[in-house]
Parts: C-alpha cells; structure tokens; sequence
C-alpha cells in the first residue's frame, strides 16, 4: 500500500496557514478519537506512522481485552491517512490540523479490528453489487452544566435571565438563542471540518437538541459523525458546557438516538429501493426483512453500553421493536412519506452512544443480508404499535441479553470477520465486568438503611 503524501494545494495551505502538527486520528470501538500527533513539516514529507493494534479495541474504561484478541506479540498497524479528510482542526488556539487515517496491518490490508475497516469490508459488498448505500444520520444530544459530580444527576446549563430548562420544550427557538455563541462556533466548525448539516431543532428534554446531517455517501458520513460528535464535545468545554451523548442520561427524561436513514443507489443513481413504476421494489421488501432478522443479534454495535438499554420505554419516541410502518413512529423501522427516489427506511434503534462507523456498518450489513438472502418482512404496522402491545421480546433488554444474541448468531462474524466479532465481544465483556464492579448511588440510598 502507497504512503500518501498531502496534495501539493494541502501542502501549500499547511504552510500558509503555518500549521504546526498534524493530528492522525482514527475512531477507536467506543468512537472516541485516539492516534498521534505528527509536525506538519514531517507529515507533508508523507513520514509514516504507527501505533500499536489493540488501541482500536480499547474499551471505555481505558482497558483492553486480553492480548490473544489483538496478537500476542502487541503488534503495531500503520496509520493510513486518508488525504480528502485533511482539515483545520477548529477547536485548537494554536493552528493544528488533523486527518482521519485506516489502520494497516503489516501484510498490507485494512486491521479488522477498527471501525472503519468494518464500514468498508460492508461498503466492498455494496460495491460488488454495483450498489452505493446513501445515508443521514441524526444526532441528539444534552448540553449540561460543567463538573457533574458523577454520583449526581446531570443538570442543565444556566441560561439568560439565571433560568433553568425543566420539562419538556420540543422545537422551542429560545434555548437555542440561550447558546448562540456556542451554537456559532459549531456552526463554523462544522464548515471548516466539511460537516454538511441540515436542520437543527430543540428537542424533547431539556437542553436536548438535534442534528441532522445531510443525506450522502456512508463513509464520509461516519467521518462527519465522528467529527462532529469531538467538535460537540469540544467546542461545548470551551464554552463552559458539558455536550453528552449518552443513551440515557437523565431518568425519566427522552433519550439520545442517533437514527439512520438508508437507501440505495445503482449504478446510475437510481434508488434500487422504487420500481420504475414509482411502487416499492421487492430489494426494498428484502432490505427491510434483514433489518428485522439481523437488526437485534448486531445490537451491540449500535447500543453499546449498559445506558444504551435505558432508551427503550413506551411512549418517549423511542423504538421498542422490530416493527415497520409508513410514517409512523411507534415503529423501531420507519418509513418516511417520499416520492419514488426518495424511498428510505429509518433505522431508530442506534443511540447517540454509538460509534457512527459500526452503527452504519450494522444497519446497511442487516439490510444487505435481507437482500442476499431475498428475506420477507412482517406486514406493516398501521397505528400505534406503542399502545397495541406490539413490543415483543424481539429486541434484548439489556447488555448481556445483547451480546449473549450476538454470540449465539453469525451475523457480526459474516459481516465483518470472526476475528472482529470476538474482539469486540471481549471488549464489552471488560466494559461490562468493570460496570457490575460499582456499587451504585441507589444501593447506597436504599439498601443502606435496610435492617
Ligand atoms: N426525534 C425523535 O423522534 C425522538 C427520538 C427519541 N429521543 C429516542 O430516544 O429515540
């Protein structure tokens, strides 16, 4: 594999702009940034990089599996960037750049054990097909008041006139105009990462808002997911203010998701998802039945946390099952009203915790096996699946339950690698030991006084 050096246009602004060091970053499983920092003039000479393998499967406790799961001899990859992503970083004083790299293993191909080499083994199937997926993420997500002591509940951040939001405030402008300094700076930041957002609103909870980015190729928006999720969080500390992404952080309160809309497109453009007659083709019919019959036993990989589960009650637009219906949303798989070339389907399941590169992978993988396989999904639900009951067991109520389905199906091996499938179980194992090792506020509160 060719070492890239930045184009000589990259390298011209590089210097102009007297860029100091260039960030390599990758999104590790739990999608925080992790790489290493390169001098510009180093990187503009295409100096290469490396970092050990495991950092990808480094877990949100800090730790790592155990070695067999990365190679027992702690072998390094070499950090692959990927030039179209250069940007200004714009949350730094001092001018810094950064790039988003793959990771390379020392025979040359992507380490499956990253995230993005999981979006693109999924992509290489599309592909093969002569398939394009296009997607939209939308992100939710908590502004907080700063230095939560982490056994008391998050509270939101003081606005004008000392006021605090409480309760509900769905699409309300006024918090908005509250954080418009900080709300300023993500939008210039967006601009400068090449993050195309679309609508933004005040969500249901308070200091709960909503992003959504511009529908288009699924790698570049895992990158922008990604970017924008680090340009939140810090771009929110700059301005005294905590941006959470959490599933659930506030009890009794909505949730975090991070829905996906997906189609796709032939080699011409068309959106294989509609007939030339304007009705739903039956690859549409398919792509849906494999988001129903895969969507539950890939669920770590887009609720990836003990918190994730948290999310799914009744009654808070939060999904609660495998259901599909036309402009309803009761239903975990939505279908919004559109014209022919337009025709998606919603994914609602993934948090906003979810790394945006496996929660992709996940969602266009179940699809894709649905087409492969020429699955038949259930009949369409019509009303509130919510009040009629329709909330089955067919999605796992915890983490365990989760990972237990994940281990017991195939689908995480066949979409990726069997190699990736046990990495990122053991990783969850870890999450999840260290978890079940805190003792809790409630405990304390309630246990404690018990004879
Ligand atoms: N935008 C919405 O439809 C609300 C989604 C809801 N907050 C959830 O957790 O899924």
């Amino acid at each position: 594999m060719q070492h890239p050096v930045p184009s000589a246009e990259q390298a011209q602004w590089l210097n102009a702009d007297g860029v100091r060091d260039v960030e390599l970053a990758f999104a590790d499983v739990t999608g925080f940034a992790r790489g290493k920092t390169l001098p510009a003039k180093a990187f503009i000479k295409g100096q290469q990089l490396r970092i050990a393998r495991a950092v990808a499967i480094q877990s949100c406790v800090g730790e790592f599996p155990d070695y067999r799961f990365y190679g027992e001899n702690d072998p390094d990859v070499t950090l692959l960037p990927d030039m179209a992503t250069l940007r200004r970083v714009p949350w730094a004083d001092t001018p810094r750049a950064l790039v988003l790299c793959d990771n390379v293993d020392h025979d040359g191909s992507l380490s499956p054990l990253a995230p993005r080499s999981a979006l693109k083994a999924v992509l290489a199937r599309y592909a093969a097909r002569g398939w394009t997926p296009v997607v939209a993420p939308e992100l939710e997500f908590y502004l907080f008041a700063p230095d939560a002591d982490a056994d008391a509940a998050f509270q939101s951040p003081a606005l004008r006139g000392s006021r605090r939001e409480r309760g509900f405030d769905a699409f309300s402008f006024s918090t908005l105009n509250d954080h418009e300094a900080f709300f300023d700076d993500i939008y210039s930041g967006c601009e400068q990462l090449g993050i195309q957002t679309d609508t933004w609103v005040h969500e249901m909870g308070p200091s709960q808002f909503e992003i959504n980015l511009m529908h288009g190729d699924a790698l570049a928006l895992a990158d922008q997911t990604f970017l924008f999720k680090t340009l939140l969080k810090e771009t929110a500390l700059r301005h005294g203010l905590r941006a959470v992404c959490m599933a659930k952080p506030l009890a009794g309160e909505p949730g975090s998701s991070m829905h996906i809309h997906q189609s796709v497109v032939d080699a011409s453009g068309r959106n294989v998802f509609s007939q030339a007659n304007g009705e739903a083709s039956h690859v549409f019919h398919h792509y849906i039945a494999g988001l129903q019959r895969y969507l539950a036993e890939l669920m770590p990989l887009y609720c990836p946390s003990p918190n994730s589960y948290r999310r799914f009650v009744k009654n808070l637009a939060a999904p609660v099952n495998l259901s599909w219906g036309v402009d309803n949303r009761s239903v975990g798989l939505r279908v919004p009203v559109s014209g022919p070339e337009a025709r998606r389907v919603e994914n609602r399941l993934p948090g906003c915790d979810a790394n945006p590169y496996l929660a992709l992978a996940a969602s266009l993988g179940a699809g894709l096996l649905g087409v492969e396989e020429e699955l038949q999904p259930s009949a369409p639900a019509v009303g509130n699946v919510f009040s009629s009951g329709e909330d089955s067991s067919e999605l796992p109520s915890t983490l365990e339950a989760a990972l237990a389905g994940m281990r017991a199906g195939s689908a995480c091996s066949r979409l990726f690698s069997a190699e990736f499938a046990a990495a990122y179980a053991a990783v969850k194992e870890v999450e999840l030991a260290s978890f079940q090792g805190e003792i809790t506020a409630w405990e304390r509160r309630f246990l404690a006084t018990l004879a």
